[in-house]
């Protein structure tokens, strides 16, 4: 792979055969693939800097540092969210190469083959479903030993994973007390909480071990470095550069006799000061600007709403009133329980000592305790579904993932002093809540005609009374979890929400509404749809509809939030993609 700082340092006379817009989890990943072959030369544009020599962007236990900074990340916010009190929330995408790869949890769970298959019946495209996707997916992944050299056997089933593929995947851990007495559970509440050998074999219900985008010596993989740092110097990236819009190719005008419009043009500047250049691809332009990067992209070169459009003063070559809606993200809440389990606080300098030297501790994941993670399916007369029908994609999705993170003194003594004096204990153990399915729907708009200011973000989020009532749901099965006989000595009553006062619909919604957070993995912005459905924006081959030589690869695509993180979505999706053009230009 070849690095570029400005535009005037590519090669003159060079014609690209693709453009990729966007150099993150799917824009890499097709990248490289298309990389793959040596006689064609592509060009990725990416707004940030490159991951290489960022050392934040290496040990998991780093990717705060890299959410923090505003260097590397869009700096967004939401709109006052009414759902939850009118709340603002910082809604963070990256701004690098590898995009929110080289900076996420790294949890690597591929949702249930439910999701798969409600794609495909949604999208009309048979080659969506589980059991062709597992496949690709698992030709994708190189399953390693963790850094620790602990035993994984027990901890995944290796029918379900690839060993020779570009992106690591392992079963990291460590030695703590929670990881016993979480399996006691299953023996114990076997019925709510079963013993789960594989979270990713398409049926994620019960308490798995977690799986993670991390090679064995618990160093992030990501689509920069499994797919972009791999390839040959036919790649190159230019980084620090932003995409303003895809222009029409000046061999099809929109005025020709076609209806259709080749979008094989790029419009690219430095910053909002710079003059903007022009590049047009001999093959097709591909955007992969993310959820909210996408929808931008697409609107600013109008591609969008005509009405919408027109009220910014922006041409409409396309009208599609669908580009920027159905955004869609998880909800996630995090509740705290008074524990006398060991705390997880450590000192960061003797951290990333350690993990320099010799690649363990606390660094090797992005919370000390994420282990494992409890997937939990509501029984179908949960209280849940008296507010609304089941919003999972079927019997093998769970509603709720359970995600243990820390446990901190620092936050138990806080934590008790704010908000349950006279509770005793001073260690607290954190607990992420996740509602999978959320029914709400927001959207991506344009704030202005100028690509450089944020567009308005509004995820929509708590806007459904189910949205709540499965959260509740939620909150109540983990209180269940914890009263198993297996805590009696060591995690006692919910401390917030506290346990004696919350137990009422009411009261747990104010604790939902208080502290509701987007869980970050947004999608559906540019939503893939059958061919020639009036709605949506993309064909099941990724080309955005009324359009010709455009494709989106990214989550923006997604039919809808699968059970679980997105991260192996969206490398499923771009390996596809990736198969699919390879095939149509061989
Ligand atoms: C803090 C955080 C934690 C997460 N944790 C997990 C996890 O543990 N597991 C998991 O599976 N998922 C996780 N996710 C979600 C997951 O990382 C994303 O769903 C996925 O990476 C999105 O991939 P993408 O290709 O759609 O977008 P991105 O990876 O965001 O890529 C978009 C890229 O396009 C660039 N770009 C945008 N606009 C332009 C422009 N105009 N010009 C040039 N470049 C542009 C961006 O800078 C970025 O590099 C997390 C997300 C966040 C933010």
């Amino acid at each position: 792979v070849v690095f570029f700082e400005s535009v005037d340092e590519l090669p003159r006379n060079l014609e690209y055969d693709f453009i990729i817009a966007g150099g993150g989890t799917g824009g890499g990943t097709v990248a490289g693939r298309l990389a793959e072959n040596p006689k064609w030369k592509i060009l990725v544009i990416e707004a940030g800097p490159s991951n290489e020599g960022i050392f934040a962007t290496m040990p998991p236990g780093l990717s705060g540092q890299v959410s923090n900074n505003p260097n590397l990340t869009w700096g967004y916010f939401t709109t006052p969210q009414s759902g939850m009190n009118d709340r603002v929330t910082s809604y963070s995408r990256a701004k690098l190469l590898g995009g929110c790869s080289s900076h996420n949890g790294g949890g690597y769970t591929r949702g249930s083959r439910d999701d798969w298959d409600r794609w495909a019946n949604v999208t009309g495209d048979n080659g969506l479903r589980w059991d062709n996707m597992l496949e690709v997916m698992k030709q994708g992944e190189n399953f390693v030993n963790n850094s620790a050299h602990l035993p994984q056997q027990g901890h995944f089933d290796p029918s379900v994973h690839g060993f020779n593929g570009k992106l690591f995947v392992s079963a990291t851990y460590t030695i703590y007390p929670l990881n016993d007495l979480l399996l006691g559970v299953t023996k114990e509440l076997p019925d709510e909480f079963p013993f789960l050998l594989d979270e990713n074999g398409g049926r994620p219900i019960g308490v798995s071990w977690a799986h993670r985008t991390e090679d064995s010596t618990a160093t992030r993989s990501s689509s920069a470095t499994a797919f972009i740092e791999t390839s040959g110097d036919n790649l190159h990236v230019l980084v620090n550069t932003y995409v303003t819009r895809v222009l029409s190719h000046p061999s099809s005008s929109p005025l020709s006799s076609s209806s259709i419009t080749d979008f094989r043009g790029v419009e690219l500047a430095k910053d909002a000061q710079s003059r903007r250049k022009t590049l047009f691809a001999k093959k097709e332009v591909i955007v992969a600007g993310g959820v909210i990067g996408t929808p931008q992209i697409l609107m600013n070169s109008g591609i969008g709403p005509r009405e919408e459009l027109k009220a910014l003063g922006i041409k409409t070559l396309v009208d599609n009133p669908s580009v920027g809606k159905n955004f869609t993200d998880q909800i996630s809440v995090v509740v705290f329980f008074n524990t006398t389990l060991p705390n997880t606080d450590f000192d960061l300098d003797q951290a990333i000592a350690e993990w320099n030297t010799t690649h363990t501790g606390p660094l090797i994941m992005s919370a000390p305790l994420k282990n494992q993670i409890v997937w939990v399916r509501l029984k179908d007369d949960s209280p849940a579904f008296e507010v609304g029908p089941d919003p999972s994609p079927g019997e093998n999705a769970p509603h709720i993932e359970v995600n243990t993170n820390a446990v901190s003194a620092i936050t138990g003594a806080s934590v008790n002093a704010q908000l349950a004096p006279g509770v005793n204990g001073t260690n607290t153990i954190q607990i992420s809540l996740i509602n999978l399915h959320p029914v709400s729907r927001g959207s991506i708009k344009l704030s202005s005609p100028s690509p450089f200011d944020p567009p308005i973000i509004d995820p929509g989020l708590l806007n459904s009374p189910l949205d709540f009532a499965v959260l509740r749901e939620g909150i109540r099965s983990t209180q269940r979890l914890f009263l198993a006989s297996v805590f009696n000595t060591s995690v006692f009553g919910s401390v917030y929400p506290l346990e004696s006062t919350s137990s009422s619909d009411e009261a747990l919604d104010t604790f939902i509404k208080d502290e509701g957070a987007p869980y970050l993995h947004g999608g559906c912005s540019a939503m893939m749809s059958p061919r020639g459905a009036s709605w949506g924006v993309v064909d099941p081959d990724f080309g955005v509809k009324g359009t010709k030589g455009l494709r989106v690869i990214d989550a923006s695509v997604f039919p809808s939030i699968p059970s679980g993180h997105t991260q192996a979505h969206v490398y499923g999706l771009a390996e596809r993609a990736s198969r699919m053009i390879k095939e149509m230009w061989a």
